[in-house]
């Protein structure tokens, strides 16, 4: 299955509100797996596109062209989870701006029936894939395999997730709330570039993924609402990593695939002149446009690359943490799909066309996945070469003290630093001096340490492992409680708030007129704030109507007796 293209597909969705105000028209044609756009301005300049899928969501299921969640799975996430199955690194994209309907196609509406995205509906069919799959090896290989996904065995490696943001260039971890600061991105002769500190957290069920989603989101609301922002602006990649062990009854051996999904939550494509931002907005929607330019650079060589097919360009993954982070999934070792989305209203023709365009060349991107066996067992390997070469080059310079120290230290702290070293050292000028006079030294310091961190991370048991995820969950809840965050049951729009500040409206999505309903947080009892007062005492699922100081708000109901509020 190598050398496959990156699968593309473009989806049409329902006008919103704000358009239908605006009296709309839609641009959009899809006819088979064409998409044609016409320009409003000049109607007979019409552009075709060819996608391997164009879905007509604009309508409703009556429709029979209509394609609704179900379908935009079955083609998409069913043959992607099928790959990561076979052992191989897939990956998910979703392109297009802001509320053009990227995480609805990507999560949907999980607890609305025939509304889940493509995760949830994924991880339900995931146990009838496992019975799937068993069928397949027993009776194509003749094999008896043992398959332990989402339910491991105590003596076998759990699934592990991580979900990072990357906002401004910077990188941070959602799911863990010790890493308050930016992550480091770093690049390992062995590993490649990855992000240090990442907390990799195990997970047992599909319940646990979709809470660690949820804590997830949250923190990236909290952060996103910290600067007047909506995360929309933001890039999130959720990864699961799981190994599928077989049993060779016959032989007694036992062989291993690794398999890296990862979901990709894409900033808001719109470009930054046309959202009209100034000062920090600017320069933030300049470094958003950063990776998303850097982005678009990278599939146009590859591009390019695939029809010179000899000399081959250089491709710019490093010019951006997105596209450095995620090398492999763009024309690298997985098979990787994408989704834009696009809005249906001739408003928006200039970003529809472009993610159009975006998604035309990202057609051309061939990716060359393999099958990800034993990788594990060989990686230790390799890094183990790697420590012991370092060891001996430490050695050879009269260092092998500091490497006893080292040692020593790493027990105490993840990650000693050399001015901790020399201050442990007693004679610290001398052992600086000799650090600084012995070429290389330093860096094969900071390698070994490094090195020996990934192994521990590698060689960490299960129970380590549930154990360390367990007392992140439980910082992770006690700080959510701290702020009050809270999500409304349908896992639509998310409401904060700080006890330390009034309670407080947020709303969060960028264009206030394109949301359907406004989340208020309220106090049990009476409440008020400056602006909008909401008085009275609130009751769960009473309905009453909201007021402010300049005028009624509208019609509502409360969500939870906690305080929240639906306003409709
Ligand atoms: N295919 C669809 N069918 C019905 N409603 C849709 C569809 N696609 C999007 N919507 C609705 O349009 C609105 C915006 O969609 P969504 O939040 O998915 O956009 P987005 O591209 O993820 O935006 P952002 O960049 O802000 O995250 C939501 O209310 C969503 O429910």
């Amino acid at each position: 299955m190598s050398g496959a293209s990156v699968k593309v597909a473009v989806r049409v969705r329902p006008f919103n509100s704000r358009e239908m105000g605006k009296d709309s028209k839609c641009i959009i044609q899809m006819s088979g797996n064409t998409t044609t756009i016409l320009n409003p301005k000049q109607p007979k300049e019409n552009k075709s596109f060819n996608f391997d899928y164009s879905y007509w969501s604009h309508t409703s299921p009556e429709d029979i062209n209509f394609a609704g969640q179900q379908q935009v799975y079955k083609d998409i996430g069913e043959e992607m989870l099928l790959h990561a199955f076979e052992g191989y690194n897939v990956c998910i994209f979703a392109y297009g701006q802001t509320g053009s309907g990227k995480s609805y196609t990507m999560m949907g509406k999980p607890d609305l029936k025939n509304q889940e995205g493509i995760i949830p509906l994924g991880y339900n069919n995931v146990v009838q894939h496992i019975g799937w799959l068993i069928n397949q090896y027993v009776t194509l290989r003749d094999l008896s395999c043992v398959l332990t996904l989402l339910c491991p065995s105590p003596s076998l490696s759990p699934p592990q997730v991580s979900y990072m943001e990357i906002y401004c260039e910077r990188v941070r971890d959602l799911l863990n709330p010790k890493n308050k600061g930016n992550l480091r991105v770093r690049e390992h002769p062995l590993m490649g570039p990855y992000v240090e500190d990442l907390s990799k957290l195990a997970v047992t069920s599909y319940n646990d993924i979709q809470d660690l989603m949820d804590s997830g989101n949250k923190a990236r609301t909290v952060a996103a609402t910290n600067m007047n922002e909506t995360s929309s602006r933001s890039h999130a990649v959720f990864n699961i990593i799981f190994t599928q062990k077989r049993l060779d009854t016959e032989t007694d051996n036992t062989s291993e695939k690794v398999s890296k999904i990862s979901l990709v939550d894409l900033a808001g494509s719109e470009r930054a002149d046309s959202t009209g931002a100034k000062g920090t907005r600017l320069k933030e929607g300049a470094n958003i446009n950063k990776s998303l330019t850097t982005l678009g650079k990278v599939i146009s060589a590859l591009a390019e690359n695939k029809k010179k097919k000899k000399v081959e360009s250089h491709i710019p993954y490093r010019d951006s943490v997105l596209t450095w982070l995620l090398r492999e999934n763009l024309g690298g070792n997985s098979r990787t799909a994408m989704v834009a989305a696009l809005s249906p209203a001739d408003i928006n023709y200039d970003e529809t066309l472009s993610t159009l365009r975006y998604a035309d060349r990202a057609k051309q991107i061939r990716c060359n996945a393999v099958i990800n066996e034993d990788p594990n067992n060989r990686l230790v390997r390799e890094l183990k070469e790697e420590v012991g070469r370092l060891r001996d080059l430490l050695l050879s310079q009269g260092l092998g003290d500091i490497l006893e120290m080292t040692n020593a230290m790493t027990g105490m702290s993840p990650s000693p630093s050399l001015s901790a070293l020399s201050s442990r050292a007693g004679s610290i000028a001398s052992l600086h001096d000799r650090i600084m006079f012995s070429p290389g030294s330093e860096e094969a310091i900071e390698r070994l340490k490094e090195t020996e961190k990934i192994i521990a991370e590698l060689n960490e048991t299960w129970e380590e492992k549930l154990r360390r995820t367990e007392a992140i969950r439980m910082e992770r809840e006690a700080l959510l409680a701290e702020m009050g965050v809270a999500m409304r049951e349908d896992g639509g729009t998310v409401g904060v708030f700080s006890p330390k500040k009034t309670p407080h409206l947020v709303n969060l999505n960028e264009d206030p007129l394109m949301s359907e309903c406004l989340l208020y947080y309220i106090k049990d009892g009476d409440t008020n704030r400056q602006d909008i007062v909401l008085s009275g005492h609130f009751i769960k699922d009473e309905h009453c109507t909201f007021t402010s100081t300049t005028g009624p708000i509208g019609e509502g109901e409360i969500l939870d007796p906690a305080g929240y509020a639906l306003v409709y």
